[in-house]
C-alpha cells in the first residue's frame, strides 16, 4: 500500500488488503484510540531496509493525522552488533539480552541515540515538524536497576543491562500535548549514576504502562509469535495474559523480551499488545485500523472473547 493509499484509507475508505474497519471517515479503532497513546516499538531487524523505515514513518504520521497519539520506541540490536564488529569488539547475548560492558555501553548509546534515533526522526520529519528524539535518560523518563539474569537456573553477569523500575512519563506527555511524536531510545539512567542498556521491547512496554496507553504494537521480522518455533511457523493469533505467562519459560531468546514486554503491558493496564511483521509495508496501519490485527494479539485475562473492531 502506498502512502497515498494509506492516507486514502484514513480519509475515505479501505484500500485493498485491509479489512473494512468501520465508518469511512474515521474507523472505530481510531475514535477509541484517540483517548490514549499508542506505543509503537520498531525493532532493529524490521528497520534494516530504508524503504521500510520510510513506510513506518508514513504510518506513524498517518496515525497522528487521524488524531491518535503515537509514541515510538526504537530498537537497533543488529545496528549495534554491526558497529561492535567494525570496532572489533566481541558481543554476545544471554537470555535475549546483550552482555554489556562499559565499553559496549558507549557503542550502544552512540548507535541508538546518535544514529538509529536520528534516522527515524529524519524520516518522520520529512512529513512536517512532528518528531522529537529523546532517550530514557532525558528528564529522568526511565530509571533502571541492574537486571539479574539466569541461564539454566544459574545466575550470569550480563553487565550494564537495565530493568526499568520507574517511568516518569511527564516529558513524553508534554511532547504529545504539544502535537509532537516522541521517538525514544531505550537507554535509561540508574540512581547509581550508571547508564543502562535496556531491551527496547521492555522499554516500550514500561513506557506504555506509565502512559496508560491503549495499545502496545511491537514490529519485528517474523509474522508473530510462532507456536512450536523453530519447528513450525504457525502464528498464534491471540493469547490471554495467563496463557502467555504459561508459555514464557519455553520461549527462545528473540521472542522472550518481546512477549515478556507484552505480558507486562497488559498486566499493567495497557488495553492490548500486538506483535506484528514489520517487513510488511504499512503493517502498523493494518494493526491499528484493521478489523483484526495481523500477527499475535495479547489481551488481558478479563478481555471479552469476541473483541471489538481494531483488536
Ligand atoms: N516462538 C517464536 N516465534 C517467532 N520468532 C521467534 C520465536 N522464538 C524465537 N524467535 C526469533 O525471534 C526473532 C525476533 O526477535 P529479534 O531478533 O530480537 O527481533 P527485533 O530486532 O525485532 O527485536 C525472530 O526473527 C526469530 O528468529
Ligand atoms: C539489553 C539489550 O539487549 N539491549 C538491546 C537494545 C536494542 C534493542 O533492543 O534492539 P532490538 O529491538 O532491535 O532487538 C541491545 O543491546 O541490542
Amino acid at each position: 500500500m502506498s502512502a497515498t493509499a494509506a492516507r486514502g484509507f484514513l480519509a475515505s475508505g479501505t484500500p485493498a488488503g485491509i479489512e473494512e474497519a468501520g465508518e469511512p471517515d474515521q474507523p472505530p479503532a481510531a475514535r477509541r484510540l484517540q483517548e490514549g497513546a499508542v506505543v509503537v516499538k520498531f525493532g532493529g531487524h524490521a528497520m534494516v531496509d530504508a524503504d521500510l523505515q520510510r513506510t513506518f514513518a508514513e504510518d506513524v504520521v498517518e496515525m497522528w493525522r487521524a488524531g491518535l497519539r503515537p509514541v515510538v520506541v526504537h530498537g537497533g540490536g543488529p545496528q549495534i552488533s554491526a558497529m561492535l564488529e567494525r570496532l572489533d569488539l566481541e558481543t554476545r547475548f544471554e537470555a535475549g539480552l546483550r552482555v554489556t560492558t562499559p565499553e559496549t555501553m558507549d557503542v550502544v548509546r552512540m548507535v541508538l541515540t546518535g544514529r538509529v534515533q536520528r534516522e527515524l526522526v529524519g524520516h518522520i520529519n520529512a512529513h512536517g515538524p512532528f518528531a522529537v528524539g529523546m532517550t530514557g535518560e532525558d528528564a529522568h523518563t526511565m530509571t533502571a536497576v541492574r537486571r539479574p539474569a539466569w541461564v539454566d537456573g544459574r545466575p550470569v553477569d550480563i553487565g550494564l543491562v537495565g530493568d526499568v523500575v520507574d517511568v516518569d512519563p511527564g516529558m513524553v506527555r508534554t511532547l504529545l500535548e504539544r502535537g509532537h511524536i516522541p521517538v525514544v531510545s531505550p537507554v535509561a539512567r540508574g540512581e547509581d549514576g550508571q547508564v543502562y542498556n535496556v531491551n527496547a521491547d521492555l522499554a516500550a512496554s514500561a513506557l506504555a504502562v506509565a502512559l496508560g496507553a491503549e495499545r502496545l504494537v511491537v514490529l519485528t521480522d517474523v509474522e508473530g509469535l510462532y507456536a512450536n518455533w523453530p519447528h513450525s511457523t504457525e502464528v498464534i493469533p491471540r493469547l490471554t495474559a495467563g496463557a502467555l505467562d504459561d508459555l514464557l519459560p519455553d520461549l527462545a531468546s528473540g521472542m522472550l523480551p518481546k512477549m515478556e514486554g507484552c505480558l507486562r503491558a497488559v498486566r499493567g493496564g495497557v488495553g492490548t499488545a500486538h506483535v506484528i511483521d514489520g517487513r510488511v509495508p504499512h503493517a502498523v496501519l493494518r494493526s491499528v485500523f484493521g478489523k483484526t490485527s495481523p500477527g499475535t494479539t495479547v489481551v488481558p485475562d478479563t478481555a471479552p472473547r469476541h473483541a471489538e473492531p481494531g483488536v
